[in-house]
C-alpha cells in the first residue's frame, strides 16, 4: 500500500462548519468503494444493519453514539425491533464530506465486534 493511502478507520473527523464544497459524485463514489454495503442517494450514504433482537440493536445504537460523540459527527439512525439504519451526510455543507466515510467505516468496525 502506498504511503499516502490510509484506511478510513485510521482517520479522525475534522471539524466542519461549512465554507468548503461537498465532495463531488465522482469523489464520493471512489470513497464508497472502500466501504462494504453502503449506498449513496440524495447526497447521503446509508446502510441497514440486522440483529437478532432489540437488545442487540440498542447496544449497537449506543456504541455508534459513543463513537459519534468522539468524532463529533452525527448520523441519523432509525431503529426497529431487529434493524438499525444508519445514514450520514454533512449538514454544514449540505452534502458529503470525508467525515461521512470515516464514520461509516467506524460503524462497520463496531458492527463486527
Ligand atoms: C464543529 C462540528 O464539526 C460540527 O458542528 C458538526 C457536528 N456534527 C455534525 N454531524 C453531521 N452529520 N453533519 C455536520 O455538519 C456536523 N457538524
Amino acid at each position: 500500500m502506498a504511503d499516502n493511502v490510509c484506511n478510513l478507520t485510521d482517520k479522525q473527523c475534522k471539524p466542519c462548519e461549512g465554507g468548503v464544497p461537498p465532495l463531488s459524485e465522482k469523489e464520493s463514489r471512489e470513497l464508497l468503494q472502500q466501504l462494504d454495503g453502503w449506498t449513496l442517494s440524495d447526497n447521503r450514504i446509508g446502510k441497514t444493519f440486522s440483529f437478532k433482537n432489540y437488545y442487540q440493536v440498542m447496544a449497537f445504537v449506543n456504541a455508534v453514539a459513543w463513537m459519534t460523540h468522539r468524532e463529533d459527527h452525527h448520523p441519523d439512525m432509525s431503529v426497529g425491533y431487529s434493524q438499525c439504519r444508519v445514514e450520514y451526510s454533512t449538514h454544514a455543507i449540505g452534502g458529503l464530506s470525508e467525515n461521512d466515510f470515516i464514520c461509516a467505516a467506524k460503524v462497520d468496525a463496531l458492527f463486527k465486534l
